[in-house]
């Protein structure tokens, strides 16, 4: 898939009554793009976030037409915290996710625990793992994922970029740390936007009345510049958000009836 200079597609709003429709139809959509992926290319490489994400996506454990065995799944940020810590995004899917699918252990990809006390060290193997993965299919700068799957704190941050973060200008690494996030724990690695952005499709998910403030600023006024708003596909990549009726109360942005 060849990136050109055109313009990023319009985010695709996608909004549900309750929780329970959006795990359902979130199920069904990452369904639907893992299939296309594994028809076309054998694979579904697919990256996740943390926090309440990997609840919402419990869906897709129920779900018997699922490929597992040809997903390749990393995180799009981890805290740096063993890996059986609670506030680990790794624990969070293992306990959620995979633990009740059948994934091969080494088409899942959890930070290198050994390398918890250098983050510059951490965060540059995190990013030669996605090397491994992409670098020599694709002469792209940036790797290309089939789906990246965000969440969105009540802060306007995704993945581990803050409001106001210096790490919302990196546009080289594909993979960075920090040592100060203001959500707790602070030491952290995420993707950068240039990997997030590159992605073919991008989807966030958000639930809940306390987000609605938040997404009304990141959707009808983008130009706030939060750090959510910030994430723009590459064309021909396409931005969905999925999010209940709670989470969008305030939002003008036009919505889009869900269809798979
Ligand atoms: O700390 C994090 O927060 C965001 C948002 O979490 P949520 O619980 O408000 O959905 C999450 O996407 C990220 O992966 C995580 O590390």
């Amino acid at each position: 898939m060849a990136a050109t200079h055109q313009p990023p597609a319009a985010p695709i709003l996608i909004s549900f009554k309750g929780k329970d429709e959006l795990v359902d139809s979130l199920a069904a959509f990452v369904a639907k793009a893992s299939k296309e992926s594994i028809d076309k290319r054998g694979k579904f490489t697919v990256a996740i976030s943390g926090g309440s994400l990997p609840k919402l996506l419990g869906g897709l454990t129920k779900d018997p037409s699922v490929k597992w065995n040809k997903w390749h799944v990393y995180y799009v940020d981890e805290r740096v915290v063993p890996l059986d810590h609670p506030d680990s995004n790794h624990k969070a899917c293992v306990d959620l996710l995979w633990s009740k699918v059948s994934i091969p252990e080494d088409q899942i990809h959890p930070i290198d625990d050994n390398l918890l006390d250098d983050l510059e060290e951490l965060s540059d193997a995190y990013e030669k793992e996605l090397i491994r993965e992409f670098a020599q299919k694709d002469s792209a700068r940036f790797p290309i994922f089939d789906l990246i799957l965000l969440g969105m704190g009540p802060d306007g941050h995704t993945a581990s970029l803050f409001p106001g973060h210096e790490l919302l200008s990196e546009c080289d690494r594909w993979v960075a740390y920090l040592e100060d996030s203001p959500k707790p724990p602070p030491k952290r690695i995420t993707f950068t936007y240039p990997v997030i952005n590159h992605a073919a499709r991008i989807v966030f998910v958000a639930a809940g009345g306390e987000k609605a403030d938040t997404l009304k600023t990141v959707l009808d006024e983008p130009e706030a510049g939060l750090p959510s708003a910030r994430v723009k596909p590459v064309f021909p990549g396409q931005l969905y958000w999925f999010v209940d009726d709670a989470a969008a109360a305030k939002v003008e942005f036009p919505r889009t009836p869900f269809k798979l």
